[in-house]
């Protein structure tokens, strides 16, 4: 195992530290562009409260808001537009992930001449990795993404019918600022795509990973038990503080580095379900329900000893062996049965999508990111019949 670990984001955890916004962001800037989403923080009052913050701590606020679930490269142009017309020297993302993603790539598309689509992995040959970018506060509302305290973003082009990831060390949250409090309002749904999102994180590096992190098998096996404990504590009732705080934390640590350092895995799960939301508009991790299951049953077959690794340690099931194919199974059946439990979806037609776009798909998806012999990087690697088969099996 070899690896380089350097993450610069200041974490400060706890209710009521959203009254610290204006203290935390002014050593960054004066000029704060906050960018906000659909209109819940408007509606429950954060808006009012973070702009305050920031007003008393000296700081002039502009805003940017509307910013769309999986959201757009066209809210991107317009965000850097505002930020440069008002030179804008700091960022401020108050909402979900979409939000926080959407922030990002403003704060890099300010630095940058051409389209900001070059900065998002699609396919071209060589990216363009920024290295410069405004400094970014992220105050998450939503227990989901983990980009408050990560490097990347994920930004869907409406013209191509693509949705992609961008990621840069320039990109890192300078603060993450984690109110539970501020997630209160965030609707069942929601909160069930939340969780959701934060497993599937914490799976794909478990099982896409290379051999032997024992430390990171444990560290992912405890995100996902808090997850499957306090998940359906927050969605049975939203207003309990104690378990909106622990899926906030599981939430950040899924993706934040600490659990898949070392793993060098693919994300195929994310790969091929960002394609899907392009053609679909569909919530992120309602797709990553549907794909997950279907594309573990498919991979277990590959690498049972790990399925079975699974099935033991997070569900408690007996056993044959590290090559018991039945126990592995049986562990992505429960698995599967929780997602559907919180109410997830767990089939494409409970979405009304069909097979008519499957091999298109596939196609984008290797298109877009592959381990250059036209498979879709992962444990195994996925050509576009893996993935059409998978995506069948989850109609
Ligand atoms: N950067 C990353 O590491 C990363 C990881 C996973 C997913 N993503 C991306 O993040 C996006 C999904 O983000 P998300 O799951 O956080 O959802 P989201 O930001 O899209 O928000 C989902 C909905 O919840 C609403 N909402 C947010 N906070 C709320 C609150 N406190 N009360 C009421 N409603 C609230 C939003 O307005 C929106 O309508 C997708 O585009 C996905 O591809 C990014
Ligand atoms: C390569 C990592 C991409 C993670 C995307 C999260 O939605």
């Amino acid at each position: 195992m070899q690896f380089e670990y350097d993450n610069p984001t200041r974490v400060i955890f706890g209710a009521g530290t959203l009254a610290r916004l204006g203290e935390l962001t002014r050593p960054h800037g004066q000029r704060a562009l906050v960018v906000t989403g659909g209109g819940s923080v408007k509606r429950s009052g954060l808006f009012e409260r973070a702009t305050k913050s920031l007003g008393d701590a000296g700081i002039t606020v502009f805003e940017c808001a509307g910013i769309e679930p999986n959201p757009r490269l066209s809210s991107v142009k317009r965000g850097a537009a505002i930020a440069r017309d008002n030179g804008c020297d700091v960022i401020v993302a108050l909402g979900g992930g979409s939000t926080m993603d959407a922030s990002k790539a403003i704060a890099a598309a300010v630095f940058h001449d051409g389209d900001p689509w070059d900065m998002i992995y699609h396919g071209q040959p060589h990216p363009h990795v920024p290295t410069r970018a405004l400094p970014l506060i992220a105050v998450p509302t939503l227990a989901a993404t983990g980009s408050e305290m990560n490097s990347g973003a994920v930004i869907s082009n409406e013209e191509t019918t693509e949705k992609s990831f961008m990621r840069a060390d320039c990109l890192y949250p300078r603060v993450a600022l984690l109110d539970p409090e501020l997630t209160l309002g965030v609707p069942r749904d929601q909160t069930a795509y939340g969780v959701c999102d934060l497993i599937t994180h914490v799976t794909e590096s478990y099982f896409n990973g290379v051999d032997d992190t024992p430390l990171q098998d444990r560290f992912a096996e405890g995100v996902i038990l808090t997850a499957l404990e306090y998940g359906p504590r927050a969605i049975a009732n939203g207003a309990d503080l104690e378990a909106r705080a622990q899926i906030q934390w599981a939430a950040t640590l899924a993706l934040n580095g600490w659990v898949n350092v070392g793993t060098n895995g693919g994300y195929p799960v994310h790969m091929i379900e960002h394609t899907v939301s392009a053609y679909h508009d569909i919530t992120h991790a309602a797709g990553l329900a549907i794909i997950n299951p279907a594309w573990m049953r498919f991979a277990a077959r590959h690498r049972p000893a790990r399925f079975v690794q699974f099935a033991q340690r997070v569900f408690g099931l007996p056993a044959q062996g590290p090559d018991d194919l039945a126990a592995a199974l049986a562990g992505i059946d429960r698995f599967e049965a929780f997602l559907k439990s919180i109410g997830c979806p767990t089939r494409f037609s409970e979405l009304g999508i069909g097979d008519a776009l499957i091999e298109t798909y596939a196609r984008d998806t290797v298109r877009i990111i592959n381990d250059g012999k036209g498979n879709l990087p992962g444990r195994p690697p996925m050509s576009e019949a893996d993935i059409v088969a998978v995506l069948t099996a989850a109609l």
